[in-house]
């Protein structure tokens, strides 16, 4: 089975700068991968290329039909119900009337907010517009779902909820993930594995063969080393 994603030799400049400098990357179909490294190092600029939003000047990518992306700030339109948020851009040309609003639905359920479906964005807490960008990311039925620090922004109770909800919705629908976070134990506790950029590639790849749910005290070893390749120590981390 062909990969869902393989970039090769990816080069990226902004301006004088160059960011990605060669890049190579394969995600299998239905993989997890996190991808960490040091701020600034080019990492949401990845994602970017990945999703099309921004053009690569060297190397080739290759990626499927159907690609999400989702991103710390949950980017909702404040004049637009939530469940308008959620099928936004969602071509339902031919179609009875009220299928865009049961796709909406459906996907709400599956991030715990069917009851929210005629709530403003404004009126939603960080964890439940976030749940919304998620379901908005789902209705695509995405081969690759690219996340860039989606729960950055939520408190530590949010976001162990939010890790839940991702490792269960992963597991119903299978995409290939690539998960942009800062946080080594959010990348140990989702990812099959955990690549890490720096310099313009990646310069490290730790596989994460641990059974699910994972608990922390089973990856601290992992930890140390993918600690040690972001060149941070653990205590300094701790
Ligand atoms: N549109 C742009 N124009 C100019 N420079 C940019 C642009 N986008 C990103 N950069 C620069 O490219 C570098 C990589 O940025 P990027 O946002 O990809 O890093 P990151 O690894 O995602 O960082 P962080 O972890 O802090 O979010 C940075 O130096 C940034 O200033």
């Amino acid at each position: 089975m062909a990969d869902a994603v393989r970039v090769r030799g990816l080069v990226k400049e902004f301006g004088p700068r160059r960011v990605l400098d060669g890049l190579d990357l394969d995600l299998a179909r239905g993989e997890f991968v996190a991808l960490l490294g040091r701020s600034g190092c080019g990492k949401s600029t990845l994602l970017r290329v990945l999703a099309g939003l921004d053009p690569e000047i060297g190397g080739s990518v290759s990626v499927p039909d159907r690609v999400s992306v989702a991103f710390q700030q949950p980017r909702l339109l404040p004049w637009r119900r939530v469940w308008r948020n959620v099928t936004l851009g969602l071509r339902g040309a031919g179609r009875p009337k009220d299928w865009a609003r049961r796709v909406a639905e459906e996907a709400l359920a599956e991030v715990r907010l069917g009851d929210h479906a005629d709530a403003w964005p404004l009126t939603l807490s960080g964890g439940e517009a976030q749940r919304v960008s998620l379901a908005r990311a789902l209705v695509r039925e995405p081969e690759l779902l690219l996340l860039d620090e989606p729960f950055g922004a939520l408190d530590a109770l949010t976001r162990a909820a939010m890790h839940r909800l991702v490792a269960q919705l992963w597991r119903e629908h299978r995409p290939a993930v690539l998960f942009v976070t800062h946080d080594v134990d959010e990348a140990l506790l989702l990812a099959d594995r955990v690549v890490v950029l720096a310099a313009g590639r990646l310069v490290a790849e730790h596989r994460v063969d641990l059974p699910r749910p994972r608990r922390r005290a089973s990856f601290a070893d992992l930890r140390a080393d993918v600690l040690a390749d972001l060149g941070v120590d653990d205590v300094e981390a701790a």
